[in-house]
């Protein structure tokens, strides 16, 4: 490896624009190298709007690349197994977009082949980088809110009922609002509270979804729109957990409706996504208060991100990368890892088998 750690893009559509590559760019310790995506014209493009790096149409080329040290996969949930391992084999280090296959076989595959190879994994849990999420959490470890109860996600979305392209098909995506969006809150509810024992799912799908955007008729949807399932936490709390993107009045500027709090015994603590930098704190007896984020939680440490610059609800994205940075230049594994990323999605999966049997299932994860 150089002095910097050389990144490779595969994948250069919407979120390695929004969170990746401005990511790439805030840390002094990263160089863009390399991007790769089946359309050229696309290629050309981001040349363009990220700067000149090597281009290639076939992932293979960057897998073998001497010149890369780490890829950030960025593509239809689909390939992302298939390219992870190959980029592992070609030693790379790699973070993945969620969710990180199509099923627990292929993530668990994927965590196990990183683990063996020993190169950092990294999967892309966006959310647990938001300020009011960290501290959240610092509550939680604390016992600041006493003994952990209950733990309640929502994540509504006003979204067009046009056709959502690769994420509407089952074999392009898995499933729908389940693996898209609840999935991150499966994480991140694990994330602060340990590993979910038991959980009872169901989904449910709204529209057709038939036409797109510009009105041409398509393929219907096969995933569901709207995902939710009742958990067990190992620790004795419970959980609930709801989410779809169809949610009508829920716009607010495209970033939706989030909300997720703990409730434990001697206090509740939710964050907002609309509203990062601030937490809304109850006592006993008392009605939600809303406080500022400590300064030392409003980005990881060490980031060189000004916390108080731009949008709040997108620049705790650019995160991402400097954990995955971290994580190579520092020899350690990233949080969160391949593994927690196979955790989440064998809950995922059991929603839907869930659903299917009509019964609740208990969490085995055997990574
Ligand atoms: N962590 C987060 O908050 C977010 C995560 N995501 C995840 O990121 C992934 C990508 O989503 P998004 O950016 O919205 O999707 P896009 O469709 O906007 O971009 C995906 C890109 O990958 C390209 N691609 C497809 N197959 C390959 C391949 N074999 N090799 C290289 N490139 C390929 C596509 O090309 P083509 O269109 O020609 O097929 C497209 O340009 C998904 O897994 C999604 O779940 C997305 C948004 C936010
Ligand atoms: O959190 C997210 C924001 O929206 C994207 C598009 O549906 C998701 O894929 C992503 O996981």
């Amino acid at each position: 490896m150089t002095d910097k750690v050389r990144i490779g893009i595969i994948g250069a559509g919407a979120v390695s624009d929004y969170h990746h590559v401005p990511g790439i760019n805030l840390d002094p310790r990263a160089e863009l190298v390399s991007i790769c995506d089946p359309n050229s014209e696309l290629l050309a493009q981001r040349q363009s709007d990220w700067g000149k790096t090597k281009a290639t149409t076939n992932f293979q080329e960057m897998a073998d690349d001497p010149d890369v040290d780490a890829v950030i996969i960025a593509t239809p949930n689909f390939t992302h197994h298939e390219i992870a391992l190959a980029c592992i084999n070609g030693g790379k280090h790699v973070m993945c977009e969620k969710p990180l296959g199509l099923n627990y076989t292929e993530s668990a595959e994927m965590y196990r082949a990183a683990r063996d190879a020993n190169v950092r994994h990294m999967t892309a849990f966006t959310y647990r980088f938001a300020p009011s999420m960290r501290y959240v959490k610092h509550l939680v470890e604390s016992g600041a809110l006493g003994v952990p109860r209950h733990f309640r996600s929502q994540r509504f979305l006003d979204w067009p009922e046009s056709s959502w392209g690769w994420r509407q098909s089952k074999k392009l995506a898995g499933a729908g609002d389940l693996f898209d969006m609840t999935i991150h809150r499966i994480d991140f509810a694990q994330d602060l509270l340990g590993p979910i024992k038991s959980i009872c799912g169901a989904v449910a799908q709204f529209v057709p979804r038939d036409k797109t955007a510009e009105g041409q008729p398509c393929e219907p949807s096969e995933v569901d729109d709207w995902s939710s399932l009742i958990g067990q936490f190992e620790n004795g709390a419970v959980g609930v957990w709801e989410g779809s993107t169809l949610m009508k009045g829920y716009h607010n500027d495209g970033f939706g409706y989030e909300w997720a709090e703990v409730n434990g015994s001697e206090g509740s603590a939710a964050y907002q996504l609309t509203d990062p930098n601030n937490i809304l704190i109850g006592k006993p007896g008392q009605t939600m208060e809303k406080l500022p984020v400590p300064e030392e939680y409003l980005v990881i440490e060490g980031s060189p991100r000004d916390p108080h610059a731009g949008v709040p609800s997108t620049v705790f994205r650019y995160d991402l990368v400097y954990e995955f940075v971290s994580a190579i230049v520092e020899e350690r594994d990233a949080i969160p890892g391949f593994d927690h990323g196979a955790s989440a999605q064998l809950i995922a999966d059991s929603v839907l088998e869930s659903f299917d049997k009509r019964t609740w299932i208990d969490i085995n994860c055997d990574l």
